[in-house]
């Protein structure tokens, strides 16, 4: 067998280690070319002298929202003066005050005084700018459900909106963003709000196993040396990304498991590597998974990972009646727990040819036994056994 030289302690797997940056906006963005095309069309009236339209961005968390507006936003900064976007992430400014500052500076080029600022003010300066240049502006609320809670969404709408009701502007557009998929942002504008606003849906679905191998496969080639991550390998972090629906932990695990190799002074990411930074990256998932299920789901979940550490028989009926020597719940209750541990992500119930279905985990056992012991009831692989209360 031969084995690559290894890594002098000044060489690096990475090509560009900023491709792993979660801000990084690729050059090419895959299986996003419907929602581009939308969001063109929405800016378009714009870039002859009309107003920009309004949309509704929504869809799962690490769907491509903000890397599709910024992507939109960087092309347009770069072809014409004619639109300004602004672009505003709603977790870190929600007050009127600093989306208005945020605004600003984009538009203008600099921020404001921190002192002695009142709002009408800021709106002056954004507006003085836009009528000088004969520019309209686009926003993009990013996390828009942010304002919601903070109270600001509709009056934030209404002065962006109506901001040439007291200036010689043109309508802004704004295109607001949530991952949030219980709420409906078009729905939550007051009817002051909604006659100027109109928003176009704009969904994110979450992207398949093939569309997460093929844009983890551009990172890798963006940002790593070749052959560092063998494709199998990569097959194996699409699977993973796909399973937990979010991109970026493919991203994140691509990354910490190149770490790995380079740490240990070797020119290619192993199996074991993978494995490792695995447990590391989706630990947080796993333990927010979790942390929705009641004591006797965690306690079903902790005895399933006993099961399978152990290499039993995973069909779901012997599971079921393995179960009762130490869990006193009927067979309704047991389905009723199995369907919210597949709900919540920690197992899958796989098709058994003629043998019913197989409760398959979707972590390594050891892990979601960590995750679902409690402090009254600890479980532990291999050979522990677990008490559920009814
Ligand atoms: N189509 C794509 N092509 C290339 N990279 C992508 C694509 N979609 C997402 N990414 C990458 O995945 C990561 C997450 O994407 P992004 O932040 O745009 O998701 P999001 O839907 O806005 O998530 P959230 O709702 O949690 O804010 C980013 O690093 C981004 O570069």
């Amino acid at each position: 067998m031969t084995h690559s030289p290894l890594l002098r302690s000044d060489q690096t797997l990475f090509r560009d280690p900023d491709v792993f940056e979660l801000t990084f906006v690729p050059e090419h963005l895959h299986h996003r070319d419907a929602q581009v095309k939308e969001l063109a069309f929405l800016i378009s009236p714009a870039l002859r002298g009309g107003s920009a339209l309004s949309a509704v961005l929504r869809g799962p968390p690490g769907t491509g929202k903000t890397t599709t507006v910024r992507r939109i936003f960087r092309e347009v900064r770069e072809e014409t003066k004619k639109i300004v976007p602004a672009y505003v992430n709603c977790r870190h400014d929600h007050t009127l005050l600093a989306v208005h500052r945020s605004i600003f500076t984009q538009v203008v080029g600099y921020a404001p005084p921190s002192s002695g600022r009142y709002l009408d003010e800021i709106k002056q300066g954004i507006a003085t700018r836009l009528h000088d240049h004969d520019a309209a502006l686009v926003v993009c609320l990013d996390d828009a459900d942010d304002l919601i809670v903070a109270g600001t969404y509709n009056t934030l709408l209404y002065q962006i909106l109506r901001l040439y009701e007291k200036w010689d502007v043109r309508k802004a557009g704004v295109f607001a963003v949530t991952s949030n998929l219980d709420l409906n942002l078009g729905a939550e504008a007051d009817p002051s709000v909604w006659s100027v606003f109109h928003p176009t849906e704009i969904t994110f679905l979450p992207y398949s196993r093939t569309e997460i191998r093929e844009i983890l496969a551009d990172r890798a080639q963006q940002g790593l040396y070749p052959r560092v991550v063998p494709k199998p390998l990569l097959d194996r972090i699409a699977g993973i990304a796909a399973g937990e629906q979010d991109i970026r932990i493919g991203i994140d695990l691509l990354r910490a498991a190149v770490l790995l190799a380079e740490k240990d002074g070797r020119r290619r990411v192993t199996h074991a590597d993978v494995t490792a930074a695995a447990r590391a990256v989706t630990a947080p998932a796993l333990r927010n998974r979790a942390a929705g299920l009641s004591e006797a789901e965690r306690a079903l979940a902790c005895w399933i990972a006993e099961r399978s550490h152990d290499g039993a028989d995973m069909a779901s009926g012997t599971v079921f009646e393995a179960a009762q020597e130490y869990l006193p719940v009927g067979k309704t209750t047991y389905h009723e727990h199995l369907n919210a541990l597949t709900r919540a992500g920690i197992v899958d119930l796989v098709p058994q040819k003629g043998r019913g279905r197989e409760v398959r985990l979707r972590y390594d056992a050891g892990d979601v036994a960590a995750a679902c012991s409690s402090p009254d009831r600890t479980c532990e692989t291999p050979n522990s056994t677990c008490e559920i209360p009814n």
